[in-house]
């Protein structure tokens, strides 16, 4: 899951890509392109134009012209049927990928003749480096998708590293021959199935020898059309006044199935396992969450600890349904000490028609508690007693304090020991473990404090635990005497990138592969980092530290040739992408 170190990556998210609905034809652009125009998106070197199309049966592309420009179709499903004014009629479907270099000038078609069917596919156009060439066509005899499942396939490269005699060549291609362009650049495809990764060395295939090389890697959107317009309308109606509690409900619950796949799901019977829990994504240990509420100013609490109601309205619900997905809900014992947590998902009770979420329902609560100092009127305990709440767990270290286990024991609580670390805090490895193997706990949320916090980030650094970081920025300030979780260590030690961006910072933090992309909450900023490994409805790959989601690409520059760029399928699905590998010229900017 690498990219060069010198790598800056940039995605393209496929709602933020230009889009538009004609009823005939549904598209999105990655760059400028017919009425989107943003100039910040013109083109990545010779790559100008990176659509993806959806054109409806019995309609299509009227005849048009192009010169000096190199267009690629590539078929993902359908049929689409090229006609063009140097004699070309073809009828393209999956697997078969046409490329015109239009040069001096051509016009085409491009229709879709099935009675019934859409056709899918990628639309590529490359600028050549030399203008008014003589126009030319050729395509790809057909690809079964299993010829480039987990292998990289070259479909394009430059014109320059084929022979005199291969170049002559036109029309159908021979097997296992790519398709010459007059530009810098190797185009390539794969579809990766779950958990399998590709890599591919910059400057594959090209002339280049050595320098600098940038890529593009877009995941198609292969599991069906996700519809920009009714996101937009989504989002409107996200942040313009939310007053119903419903409509927090629907937010959090959007948001749980962006991040996780899943949405929190309370009307089943839980004890039947009908009610949606995140499963383990690791055999031997309990998948974390770990999520607090902070500050603008990065304090979790204020002075001597005082707990405050930083997250507002949305946002606690929203942390409320991440608490009713999990099995369990752990804090430190000084939190538990401090502020009396129920730990539980109350905040849902109107998804009930205003019933209380049923025990079976609620997350187990979970304290790290090394000295047994959790006090036997806690709430936790009480509840435990009156049947409101699970039976708290409590891990421990401690030794020769049998009165106090047996005291806690008989107010309601299990009390577990657990090793402890070089620091002397209890193994957040053991734990995990113990959590999965002993007490059926397959996820665990974590809500701080601050040591825990800043412990488990450091022991993440160590061993990947967390699986996802989820921290709530309020608008306001705390002030100097709050309290914040300190930078672990090994952050200090480290120089931060040029380019301080939450991803690179990630990197540098040992916290990569992860992913940030914020949302709002009302006035609240949710930050979101992921390892991506979910019951995601559709394909998810990873590219350093950018997830992708299908429709995304990322953009990566500052890579060298020879270095390598890894792809991994994270998610569940098939994930069929192409990649752009371009040699940059000089003032080349995008
Ligand atoms: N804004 C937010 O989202 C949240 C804020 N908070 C705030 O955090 C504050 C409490 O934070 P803080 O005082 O730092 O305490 P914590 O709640 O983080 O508890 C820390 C204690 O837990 C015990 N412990 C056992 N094992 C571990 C381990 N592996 N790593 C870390 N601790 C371990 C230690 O006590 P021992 O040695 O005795 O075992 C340690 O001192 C409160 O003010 C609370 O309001 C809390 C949660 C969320
Ligand atoms: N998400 C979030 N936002 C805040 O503003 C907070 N203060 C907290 N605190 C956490 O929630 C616990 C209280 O839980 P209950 O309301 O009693 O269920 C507190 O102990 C912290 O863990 N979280």
């Amino acid at each position: 899951m690498s990219t060069p170190n010198s790598t800056i990556s940039t995605a393209r998210r496929w709602w933020h890509r230009g889009s538009a609905d004609h009823g005939w034809l549904k598209t999105f652009h990655t760059f400028s392109f017919a009425s989107y125009y943003n100039p910040q998106w013109m083109t990545f070197g010779c790559l100008r134009v990176v659509n993806e199309d959806r054109v409806a049966a019995k309609t299509g592309f009227p005849t048009h012209p192009h010169n000096n420009a190199e267009i690629f179709s590539y078929i993902i499903n359908g049929k689409l049927t090229h006609k063009d004014s140097i004699g070309n009629v073809e009828t393209l479907q999956r697997g078969e990928v046409q490329f015109t270099s239009a040069g001096s000038g051509i016009r085409h078609s491009e229709y879709n003749d099935h009675p019934n069917d859409e056709c899918h596919f990628l639309q590529i156009w490359y600028t050549p480096r030399q203008r008014n060439l003589p126009p030319k066509y050729y395509t790809l005899p057909q690809v079964k998708d299993e010829e480039k499942t987990n292998k990289l396939m070259t479909l394009i490269r430059d014109v320059d590293t084929f022979t005199p005699e291969e170049r002559e060549k036109t029309g159908l291609l021979p097997v296992g021959r790519a398709i010459p362009a007059h530009c810098s650049l190797t185009t390539r495809t794969s579809i990766l199935t779950p958990g399998n990764s590709v890599k591919h060395i910059l400057g594959h295939e090209s002339k280049q020898s050595a320098g600098e090389r940038w890529s593009f890697i877009h995941l198609a959107m292969t599991s069906g059309y996700k519809d920009p317009n009714a996101l937009k309308k989504q989002v409107q109606k996200d942040i313009a006044g939310y007053t119903q509690h419903k409509d927090r409900l629907e937010h959090a619950a959007r948001y749980c199935k962006s991040v996780y796949g899943v949405t929190p799901n309370l009307t089943g019977d839980a004890s039947k396992g009908q009610v949606n829990k995140l499963k383990a994504t690791d055999p031997e240990k309990a998948r974390v969450t770990l999520t607090y509420a902070q500050s603008r100013d990065g304090k979790i609490a204020g002075e001597n600890k005082k707990m405050l109601a930083l997250s507002n309205a949305e946002s606690m619900i929203m942390t409320h349904s991440l608490r009713i997905l999990h099995d369990g809900i752990l804090v430190g014992v000084n939190t538990l000490i401090n502020d009396n947590p129920q730990l539980n998902a109350r905040l849902l009770n109107p998804l009930l028609d205003g019933k209380e979420v049923p025990l079976d329902a609620l997350p187990r609560p979970i304290v790290i508690d090394s000295k047994l100092r959790t006090p036997l009127d806690c709430k936790l305990l009480n509840n435990a007693r009156q049947g409101t709440g699970k039976k708290p767990l409590i891990f421990t270290s401690a030794n020769g304090e049998e009165a106090k286990a047996t005291a806690l024991r008989e107010a309601g609580a299990e009390v577990v020991k657990v090793t402890t670390d070089a620091n002397g805090h209890l193994s957040w490895s053991d734990l995990l473990t113990a959590l999965r193997q002993e007490h059926q706990i397959e996820s665990v949320m974590i809500e701080g404090g601050a040591t825990a916090i800043e412990s488990l980030l450091a022991a993440h650094a160590e061993q990947t635990l967390i699986n996802e970081l989820i921290v709530t920025v309020a608008p306001n300030n705390v002030g100097e005497k709050g309290l914040s979780y300190r930078a672990p260590k090994w952050v200090t030690k480290q120089t931060l990138p040029k380019e301080k961006n939450a991803n690179s910072l990630a990197n540098t933090n040992s916290l990569a592969p992860l992913q940030c992309d914020p949302q709002m909450f009302q006035s609240d900023v949710i930050l979101t980092w992921s390892q991506g490994k979910n019951d995601k409805e559709e394909a998810q790959i990873r590219i350093g530290d950018q997830l992708l989601s299908e429709g995304d690409g990322v953009f990566l520059r500052g890579g060298q040739v020879g270095e390598e760029v890894e792809i991994t399928n994270v998610g569940d699905r098939n994930a069929e992408f192409l990649l752009f590998d371009i040699e940059p010229e000089e003032g080349d900017d995008y």
